[in-house]
C-alpha cells in the first residue's frame, strides 16, 4: 500500500474520506448532534485526572472542541512532556479521548473518525504482518551511502529505526499501517532534530519522504504536549500546528498523509485552500482543528475574517519552503508569520523543507528561524540509477511532432504499460492562450493541444474540453493516477510535491526558466527509490538554462550532449537563474563568508564563489554534500 495524492483524490471523489469534511465521508460521520450542555463553571474543568491518563476508549469531553475550550491564557504553549508515552485512542471514534487537557480541538466525541486507510487497514492484531511487508518503493540498500551534512549547534544524532524514536504508540501503529519499515535518510536526521525542539531548515531530494519528516514530530508533539485551554465563545479556532504549502493540490496531499499519520491519535488535521468554497472549510474548522494545512492565500483570508487565530501555534512547517519565500508568496508568508498573532520565532518551533534551497532564500528564511540546524540529505541511491535525464534540441515549431513521435515510440516499445504514466510540462502562458480557461493544469487535452485528432491509443475517455475548470484538476489527476488517461499535460502547479505513483516519464515540452523548477519537475518521477526517465526539449529560448542544466546533469552522471556543453560554455553564467550560491542550496548559507559579510553571494552557476564549492563537475569541498548527489 502506498500513500499518494491521487489515492487521496480517489477518496475525496468517492466520498470515502472525511477529508476535512468536504466529502460524503463527513456527511456519513454524523448527523450532527448537539453537544451536551455543560454549565459554564464546569467547562474549563479538566477530566477527573489532570492531566488525564491516556484515555483509550472513554468518551471525550465536551470541551474537546476547537475554539470552545477554556479561557485563553494569552500565553504560549506549556510544552509539558509529563504525559510522555501517551497512547492514541484506539476505539475508532473519539481520537485521543484525552479531551479537556488543553481543550485543544481535535476530534469531538460525537464525530466518528473515518479510517483513512480504507480497506487496506489492519487492526492491532495483524500488526505483525507488517513486519513481513515493507513499502518496497524505497531502496533501503542505498541508504548507507547517502551523503548527509548538518550545521548548527548541538545537532541531535540521527536514528536508524523508527523504534529508536518514541513517537507514541498510536503514531507508531500508523507508521506500520503505511508500511514504512525504516525511516528514509531525511527522516532519520530530521525527526530527532525536530523532536528535540530545534528549528530546522532541511534540504532533501524529491520523493525522499519529507512529508512524514515534518508531520511526525508535529503530531507526536501535539499528542504529548500540554497546551493552554483555547478560548471559548468565539467562532475562531486556535490550531497548534500550521503546515503551509504553495498549492491546493499539495495541501490536499499533505492533509491526506497527515490524516493517515494522525489516525486515532486524537490529533485532528484540517485543510484549507483557495479555489474551493470557504464555507465547507469553515464548518470543518469549527469542528475542531489541531493541525491546519493551508495555502497562504486562503489562510490570510481566514485570518482576516478572524476565523482562525495563530495565537497558539506551537509548530510551524513550510513545505516547498523556497517556493513559499519566493517572490510570489513572500508577502503573504511574512504577513502570516510576522504580522498576525503567531508567537515569535523561538517561542514556536519552525521547520522548513524543500528539495532546493537557494542561498538568497535561505537568508530570507532565517528571519523565521531561531538557532536552527541546516540539514542536507543526498538522494536515495545515485541519481543515475533513479532518473535518467535526456535533453533533445528541438525547435519550437517541431515540438509537437517530436512529442507525438516520442509518445508513439514509447507505446510501440511497450515502455508505457497501463501503470506507466507520462507527465508533460508546458508553459502556463501557452495553456492560457490556447484555452483561455484560467487554470494551470490540463488532462485529456493533449491531442488537441498538440494539434492532432483525438487518439484513443492514449486517451480512453471523452475529453472534458469544455469542462476543465479549477475544480476539475482533482478529476484530472485522479484519471491520470488510475492510468485511464496515462498522459497528463500540466504547468508548474504540478511541479512541486505531488506524489503520484507510477510516473515513469516526465517530459519538459517547455523547459522552465529556473533550474530549481526543473529539479522539482523531474522529481515527479524516480520517487522513493523507483527509477524514472526525464526528457527535455531544449532550444534557443532556453539558453539561460544551458549552464545549470549541463551542470546538474554532469553532477548526476548523466550523459550531457556536446551541443549543450557548448551552449553552456558560451552563455553568460547565471543570467536568468537568479538564485545564487550553491547547488540547489545544498550548503548552509551561514557558512558562506560572503553572505556573512552581507555581500550578494556569488552565483554558483555563475562561476563559483568563495566557499568550498568548486565549479561544475568539481564536486564539493570536504564535508559538503548535495541534495542532488
Ligand atoms: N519511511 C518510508 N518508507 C517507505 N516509504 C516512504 C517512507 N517515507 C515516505 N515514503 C513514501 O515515499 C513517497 C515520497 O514521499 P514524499 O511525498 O513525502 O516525498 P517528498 O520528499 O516530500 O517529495 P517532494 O520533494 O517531491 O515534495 C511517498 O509515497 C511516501 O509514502
Amino acid at each position: 500500500m502506498r500513500t499518494s495524492w491521487a489515492d487521496a483524490v480517489d477518496n475525496v471523489s468517492t466520498g470515502s474520506s472525511d477529508n476535512a469534511g468536504t466529502t460524503g465521508g463527513s456527511e456519513r460521520q454524523s448527523a450532527p448532534t448537539k453537544p451536551a450542555y455543560v454549565p459554564p463553571h464546569l467547562r474549563n474543568r479538566p477530566p477527573a485526572s489532570d492531566p488525564p491518563a491516556p484515555s483509550l476508549s472513554g468518551p471525550p469531553s465536551v470541551n474537546d472542541r476547537s475554539g470552545y475550550g477554556g479561557p485563553t491564557s494569552g500565553s504560549r504553549w506549556v510544552g509539558s512532556r509529563s504525559d510522555y508515552g501517551r497512547q492514541g485512542y484506539s476505539g475508532g471514534g473519539g481520537g485521543r479521548g484525552s479531551s479537556g487537557w488543553g481543550g485543544r480541538g481535535g476530534w469531538g466525541g460525537r464525530e466518528r473518525e473515518v479510517n483513512p486507510f480504507g480497506k487496506d487497514d489492519v487492526d492491532a492484531d495483524t500488526e505483525a504482518a507488517f513486519n513481513e511487508q515493507e513499502n518496497t518503493g524505497i531502496n533501503f540498500d542505498a541508504y548507507e551511502d547517502i551523503p548527509v551534512d548538518t550545521s548548527g549547534d548541538n545537532v541531535p544524532p540521527p536514528v536508524n529505526t523508527f523504534a529508536e524514536i518514541d513517537l507514541g504508540d498510536a503514531l507508531n501503529l500508523n507508521i506500520r499501517r503505511c508500511k514504512y519499515v525504516k525511516p528514509t535518510p531525511v527522516q532519520r536526521h530530521a525527526i530527532p532534530i525536530a523532536l528535540a525542539g530545534r528549528d530546522l531548515m532541511a534540504c532533501a531530494q524529491t520523493g525522499s519522504g519529507k512529508t512524514a519528516a515534518f508531520c511526525f514530530p508535529i503530531i507526536s508533539g501535539i499528542m504529548r504536549g500540554h497546551f493552554p485551554q483555547r478560548p471559548r465563545g468565539v467562532r475562531t479556532v486556535f490550531p497548534l500546528g500550521l503546515i503551509l504549502s504553495p498549492t491546493r493540490e499539495l495541501s490536499i496531499q499533505i492533509h491526506e498523509e497527515a490524516r493517515k499519520f494522525s489516525y486515532q491519535t486524537g490529533v485532528r488535521v484540517v485543510v484549507a485552500y483557495g479555489g474551493a468554497p470557504i464555507n465547507q472549510q469553515l464548518r470543518e474548522l469549527e469542528r475542531g482543528v489541531d493541525i491546519l494545512v493551508a495555502t497562504p492565500g486562503r489562510l490570510v483570508d481566514l485570518l482576516e475574517r478572524a476565523k482562525v487565530s495563530l495565537q497558539m501555534i506551537r509548530y510551524l512547517a513550510l513545505d516547498e519552503a523556497d517556493r513559499m519565500l519566493d517572490m510570489g508568496f513572500e508577502p503573504q508568508i511574512r504577513k502570516i508569520v510576522e504580522q498576525m498573532d503567531m508567537p515569535p520565532r523561538g517561542e514556536r518551533q519552525t521547520v522548513l523543507f524543500s528539495a532546493t534551497f537557494p542561498k538568497e532564500i535561505q537568508r530570507m528564511a532565517s528571519d523565521f528561524l531561531s538557532n536552527y540546524i541546516f540539514l542536507t540529505v543526498g538522494r536515495v541511491g545515485s541519481s543515475t540509477d533513479l532518473i535518467v535525464q535526456r535533453v533533445e534540441f528541438v525547435h519550437e515549431s517541431d515540438k509537437r511532432s517530436y512529442l507525438m513521435d516520442l509518445l508513439h515510440a514509447q507505446r510501440a516499445n511497450g515502455v508505457q504499460g497501463k501503470q506507466a504514466l507520462t507527465l508533460v510540462f508546458v508553459k502556463q502562458r501557452k495553456v492560457l492562450t490556447l484555452w483561455n480557461i484560467g487554470y494551470v493544469l490540463m488532462v485529456f487535452l493533449l491531442p488537441l493541444f498538440m494539434g492532432i485528432e483525438h487518439n484513443s491509443c492514449f486517451l480512453h475517455h471523452e475529453p472534458l474540453l469544455l469542462n476543465v475548470l479549477t475544480r476539475e484538476r482533482e478529476l484530472a489527476l485522479r484519471s491520470f493516477k488510475s492510468g485511464n488517461t496515462p498522459i497528463l499535460v500540466a504547468t508548474d502547479v504540478a511541479a512541486r510535491g505531488l506524489d503520484i505513483p507510477h510516473v515513469a516519464h516526465v517530459i519538459n515540452f517547455d523547459l522552465p526558466n529556473d533550474i530549481d523548477d526543473y529539479v522539482h519537475r523531474i522529481g515527479r518521477t524516480g520517487r522513493a527509490g523507483k527509477t524514472g526517465l526525464a526528457t527535455a526539449f531544449f532550444n534557443e529560448n532556453n539558453m539561460s538554462l544551458a549552464k545549470p542544466l549541463a551542470g546538474l546533469m554532469q553532477e548526476a552522471n548523466q550523459e550531457v550532449p556536446d551541443w549543450l556543453t557548448r551552449f553552456a560554455s558560451r552563455v553568460s553564467y547565471g543570467s536568468k537563474n537568479r538564485r545564487g550560491g550553491g547547488r540547489f542550496g545544498a550548503r548552509d548559507f551561514r557558512r558562506d563568508s560572503s553572505f556573512n559579510r552581507g555581500g550578494s553571494g556569488n552565483d554558483y552557476y555563475g562561476g563559483g564563489n568563495s566557499g568550498s564549492y568548486s565549479g561544475y563537475g568539481g564536486g564539493y569541498g570536504p564535508g559538503v554534500t548535495s541534495a542532488w548527489d
